[in-house]
């Protein structure tokens, strides 16, 4: 069974290394392949630092490329997303995402924050069709692949194949893990305003 897990990064220097080294150390996962997806920071060198594929983009496409891109790399039985910004993650919320896939009929796991921290756990809850932790089947790969989809609207497509191809996906709570939100790794302007045009291109893709 192989299992590859994917990594966008944009800017993520600080917080990459400890994604990484989770992935690293739960033993469901072969190959682990990081996306810098243009990043203006030191993310590519500190991604090469460990044991893992790191494709570096020219320029930032967003995050729906930067996904798409490492897939096409993906020779696999399972795929899980993982945000590079995350804080708290254990190998037992990958182990949670994962096994699900392997014993029961489920295609697709999604994770939800819980009981992490409240703003970040809170907006898990009211849209989870957002996370981007998610794990799912090999058969799965081109169905994504061949989505429209850019920018951060990659989850709400996601969401959309769920319910148009009927796969079978299940929601699973991750206790104790949180992100780094936007205004803290941007400032609270430059964070707002990144989190508006993510709302924009989110709402924009829901009216379609
Ligand atoms: O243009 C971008 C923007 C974001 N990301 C990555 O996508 C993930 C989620 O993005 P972000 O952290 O901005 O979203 P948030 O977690 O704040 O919702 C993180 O690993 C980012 O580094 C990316 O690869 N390209
Ligand atoms: O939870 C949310 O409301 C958003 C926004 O997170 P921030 O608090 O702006 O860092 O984060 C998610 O949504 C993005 C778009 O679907 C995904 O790309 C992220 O992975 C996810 O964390």
């Amino acid at each position: 069974m192989k299992v590859s897990a994917i990594i966008p990064a944009y800017n993520e220097e600080e917080r990459i290394g400890k994604v990484i080294q989770t992935a690293t150390s739960c033993k469901l996962i072969s190959n682990i392949i990081v996306v810098d997806d243009g990043s203006e920071d030191k993310t590519f060198e500190e991604a090469s630092t460990y044991n893992v594929k790191v494709i570096r983009l020219p320029e930032n496409q967003g995050k729906a490329q930067a996904l798409k891109t490492a897939l096409l790399y993906c020779d696999c039985d399972i795929v899980i997303f993982l945000d590079a910004d995350l804080i708290g993650l254990r190998t037992s919320h990958i182990e949670s995402l994962i096994y699900p896939l392997l014993f029961n009929n489920i295609e697709m796991t999604i994770g939800i924050f819980n009981s992490g921290r409240f703003f970040t756990s809170w907006a898990q809850k009211i849209t989870p069709s957002l996370s981007g932790q998610r794990a799912f089947k090999g058969h799965l790969i081109k169905d994504i692949i061949d989505l429209d989809m850019e920018g951060y609207n990659a989850e709400i497509a996601i969401t959309r194949m769920i319910k148009e191809k009927s796969i079978k996906a299940e929601h699973i709570l991750l206790d104790g893990i949180s992100h780094a939100i936007k205004e803290e790794k941007y400032g609270l302007s430059k964070g707002m305003y990144c989190r508006m045009r993510m709302y924009k291109e989110i709402i924009k893709y829901m009216m379609q």
